[in-house]
């Protein structure tokens, strides 16, 4: 069975009368990276600063690899709760060397063992152990911060949005290497980040985050394709949410009739809900919003119900091209090379591919 190397029950604080944790239960397994993805001002880096240890929460736990390190009358100061933070940025030492910074929280036997250089060829800088942190650039001075807090093999790391400083090529390429180490080390991490592509593409489960509670946790592939709640949905990737009534596990839509996907609101999934219909013969006509996502949407010059384009927004890779149907609902679809043309104006056909997720009300 895998061993849960976090686990944080029913934890709240509060600054005054502002609540910036109001009741969250996590479990992080080892060996995994969870995201804790939310908006600013939601709680995550107090969540991450309790479970540190550099704030006391009001109430709830926190036990590391099974030890409780936060509980009723039990506060384990963050040098002995042997959970390492990786923080924004200047957290090493300018005046020790990159070798220097990583071997500081060894032992002389550690360091002797050759686990410096291991971390550090980990995080791709094999070599630069003889350097001082200003001969290195702002992504190499992180991937350092990195191989110091993965250096004493620290039950769990926690990254306090670690490239929020950097620019968007390298996030990306970063994201993808610590990724890369974290899992050649076998480490256990919690990543606090505002960033959906970060949370989306780094981790193994995703934590949304609202309001000092957790609203869903799960692999981000669930969390995009289903999330728990509209807000969710929005979120986390681009969302077109529209009215429907729902029939025997059909959405009718601006967009014609949708098949819909997991539970339908007010019951049983969708699947259920169909055969259940079928047999009685009912129908449900309840009234739901729907969520599609953009890259769902496909124009064509016939087939479905028409829009009128009212812009298009390039991307490089794509564009959002946002459209409005007779009725005057709005969505956006996103466009590569759809064959038709999208100026501003004109007239396509709207299709939805695959199945849409229902919500109630
Ligand atoms: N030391 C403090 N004193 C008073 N209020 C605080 C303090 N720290 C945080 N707060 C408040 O608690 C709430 C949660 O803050 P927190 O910093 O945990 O959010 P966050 O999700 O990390 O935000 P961001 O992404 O902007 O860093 C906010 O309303 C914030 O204003």
């Amino acid at each position: 069975m895998t061993e849960t190397m976090l686990a944080v029950a029913g934890l709240t604080k509060s600054y005054g009368t502002v609540p910036a944790l109001a009741g969250v239960d996590l479990a992080v397994p080892s060996g995994t990276l969870l995201a804790v993805l939310g908006p600013s001002g939601c709680g995550k880096t107090t969540l991450l600063r309790c479970v540190a240890g550099f704030e006391r929460a009001d109430s709830g736990a926190v036990a590391v690899a099974g030890r409780p390190v936060a509980a009723d009358r039990v506060h384990v100061p963050p040098h002995r709760r042997r959970v390492a933070v990786v923080p924004q940025e200047g957290a090493l030492f300018p005046h020790l060397s990159v070798a220097d910074n990583v071997g500081y929280g060894l032992d002389r036997a550690a360091r002797r063992s050759g686990r410096v250089e291991e971390v550090l060829a980990l995080v791709g800088l094999a070599g630069y152990g003889p350097r001082m942190p200003h001969q290195l650039s702002g992504g190499q001075q992180q991937r350092v911060a990195v191989a110091r807090a993965l250096a004493p093999r620290p039950p769990l790391v926690l990254l306090d949005e670690p490239f929020s400083a950097l620019d968007a090529q390298l996030r990306t390429e970063l994201r993808a290497d610590v990724r890369q180490a974290l899992r050649a080390d076998g480490a256990t991490a919690v990543l606090v980040t505002h960033d959906q592509g970060e949370a989306l593409s780094m981790a193994d489960a995703v934590a949304v985050m609202d309001a000092g509670r957790i609203v869903q946790c799960a692999p981000p592939a669930e969390v995009y394709r289903d999330p728990a709640t509209p807000w969710v949905a929005r979120f986390v990737g681009d969302a077109v949410l529209l009215p429907a009534t729902v029939d025997d596990a059909v959405a009718l839509t601006p967009l014609g009739r949708l098949p819909l996907r997991g539970p339908v609101p007010g019951g049983a999934t969708a699947g259920a809900a169909a055969r259940s219909a079928s047999a009685s013969g009912a129908g449900g006509g309840r009234a739901v919003t729907v969520l599609i996502r953009p890259e769902q949407i496909r124009l064509a010059a016939s087939g479905g119900p028409l829009a009128t384009v009212v812009r298009q927004d390039f991307h490089g890779h794509d564009a959002l091209t946002t459209l409005r149907l007779d009725d005057g609902t709005v969505l956006t679809a996103r466009t590569l090379d759809e064959g038709v043309a999208l100026a501003p104006g004109a007239q396509v056909a709207v299709t939805v591919r695959g199945e849409v997720r229902a919500y109630a009300g």
